[in-house]
């Protein structure tokens, strides 16, 4: 049986939505095997955050690849079959709306917001706009600036790093990420200026996360609406005392598209361009923390890719360009500890998966860490191997879905690049200076909080390189 609720206000396929209402969830799935009730939602939260992929396979294991379960206050269908996940992610069907699913979440969390709340509350012919909008500020020639601009900042802070020995990867990374972001992002230079930015996208993290746990809109959200409004007022308050931006930067390069979408308004943009911006921030740092975790254990495969970064000399991207292998282990390495752990999405219309019925407007999650494990795809899937990447091999394009950390179809990731760079330049500085060595033991415990990782903290020491081992 349908749910006639969800049924009642999901909008047609392939109608383009503008301000997306909180529309209430399918909830006949007592069909599907799996759990119910909220005791189960609670512990479900819980085995994300301490047990993070591990649990998700448990789950699998247990009930088949398409579930139902709660996710805190809310029923869920997961799905862990990788063709099924790249059916969802690239719908062809144009039956799955990210609008909606997303929506469900942020929708109604400023209740100022007059017009499209981010990138990923977009569907169809709007979302399609905005990517096109934001095409230039990732292109070849943005990126080159990036890379550029931001080499200064990598040396300063890797050289304190090795200076101080020890560090904590989680804490160490996030910090260079956020003063690069806010480089790149806003053309922010000041440390304390990043970090109040930075503050502003981890309440807007949690205030997206909050709803699931079923904790009221009280004082907690509303700080963190507070955060959002004074950053979107800043950016408004850019863009009207410098209608025509020449800066690098990429809202001066978001600012200069202005009056390409015609249902776009200046408010409108800046709120599209925070949802790009947190979509950025923790990604990369989780990703590269987990990195100096696997190769502070991996010495062998550490060695090789200071090989590589003391012959990618040549600035900006034709050097980066050159470290495959690099590339390969940060691929493993999200292989091993995915970053995000599904994509959100809701069918618009009844529709099947794996035999199962799954009604009009069920929250479904097409998860991106089991298929990565999917022994009919990857050998040994266990084990680190980063040439399963290599020519020759390419495991990852065994078959769809099986190797999606950036998610797939339309709303795949933007900034993959970018980050792809950013991992590889800060290595390249980082392994000509000095060797990661691990503190305490190799552990393969993962968490999702509500992105992933190597659960806990990353320590590792630094131990400068001899001279003449190193050139950077
Ligand atoms: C290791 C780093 C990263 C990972 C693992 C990652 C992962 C993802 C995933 C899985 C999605 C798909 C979400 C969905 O379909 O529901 C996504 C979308 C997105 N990512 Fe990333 N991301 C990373 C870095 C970045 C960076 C550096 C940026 C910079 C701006 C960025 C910007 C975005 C944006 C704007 C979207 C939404 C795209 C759309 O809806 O069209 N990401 N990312």
């Amino acid at each position: 049986m349908r749910s006639e609720l969800a049924v009642a206000t999901l909008p047609d396929v392939g109608t383009p939505i503008r301000r997306i209402p909180r529309i209430p969830l399918s909830r006949d799935l007592d069909h599907l095997p799996g759990a119910s009730g909220a005791l189960a939602g609670y512990r479900n939260v819980l085995g994300w955050v301490r047990r993070g992929d591990a649990h998700l396979r448990d789950q699998v294991a247990r009930y088949g690849p398409v579930y139902r379960h709660m996710f805190g206050v809310d029923p869920i269908v997961c799905v862990a079959d990788a063709e099924l996940v790249s059916r969802i992610g690239r719908n062809r069907e144009k039956t799955w709306s990210a609008g909606v699913a997303w929506g469900y979440y942020l929708s109604g969390m400023d209740e100022d917001i007059q017009g499209w709340d981010g990138i990923l509350t977009l569907d169809d012919r709007p979302h399609r706009d905005v990517r096109k909008l934001l095409s230039p500020a990732f292109g070849p020639e943005a990126l080159e600036s990036y890379a550029r601009g931001c080499e200064d900042l990598i040396e300063q802070e890797v050289s304190s790093w090795v200076g101080r020995g020890r560090v904590e990867a989680k804490a160490a990374f996030r910090k260079l990420l956020v003063r690069i972001s806010a480089m790149i992002f806003m053309g922010e230079r000041d440390e304390k200026e990043a970090e109040r930015l930075d503050r502003t996208i981890r309440d807007l993290w949690l205030a997206s996360f909050t709803p699931a746990l079923g904790i009221p809109l009280g004082a907690v959200r509303s700080r963190m609406v507070s955060s959002y409004r004074r950053l979107l007022k800043a950016l408004l308050a850019r863009m009207a005392e410098d209608p025509n931006p020449t800066g690098t930067d990429l809202f001066s390069r978001f600012c200069r598209s202005r009056g390409e979408i015609e249902w776009a308004d200046d408010e409108t943009l800046a709120r599209t361009f925070i949802s790009t911006m947190l979509a950025a921030f923790d990604t990369n740092t989780l990703s590269m923390s987990s990195m100096a975790h696997v190769l502070s254990h991996h010495p062998d495969w550490q060695e090789r890719l200071r090989a590589e970064a003391l012959d990618a000399v040549e600035p900006g991207v034709r050097g980066l360009a050159r470290m495959e292998q690099t590339e390969n282990v940060w691929n493993e390495t999200m292989r091993l500890f995915p970053v995000g752990s599904h994509v959100m999405r809701r069918p618009l219309v009844d529709v099947e998966l794996a035999g199962h019925a799954i009604p009009a407007g069920t929250l479904v999650y097409a998860l991106l860490g089991p298929p990565m494990r999917d022994p009919g795809a990857w050998t040994d899937p266990a084990a680190f191997d980063p040439e399963r990447f290599a020519a020759g091999r390419t495991e990852h394009r065994a078959k769809p879905g099986v190797f999606a950390p950036f998610g797939l179809g339309a709303h795949a990731c933007v900034g993959g690049l970018l980050a792809a760079h950013q991992v590889k330049m800060i290595y390249r500085t980082l392994l000509s200076r000095a060797r990661i060595e691990p503190v305490g033991p190799m552990h393969h415990r993962h968490s999702y909080a509500p992105l992933g990782a190597v659960a806990g903290r990353v320590r590792v020491e630094l131990r400068p390189l001899g001279d003449g081992a190193g050139r950077r």
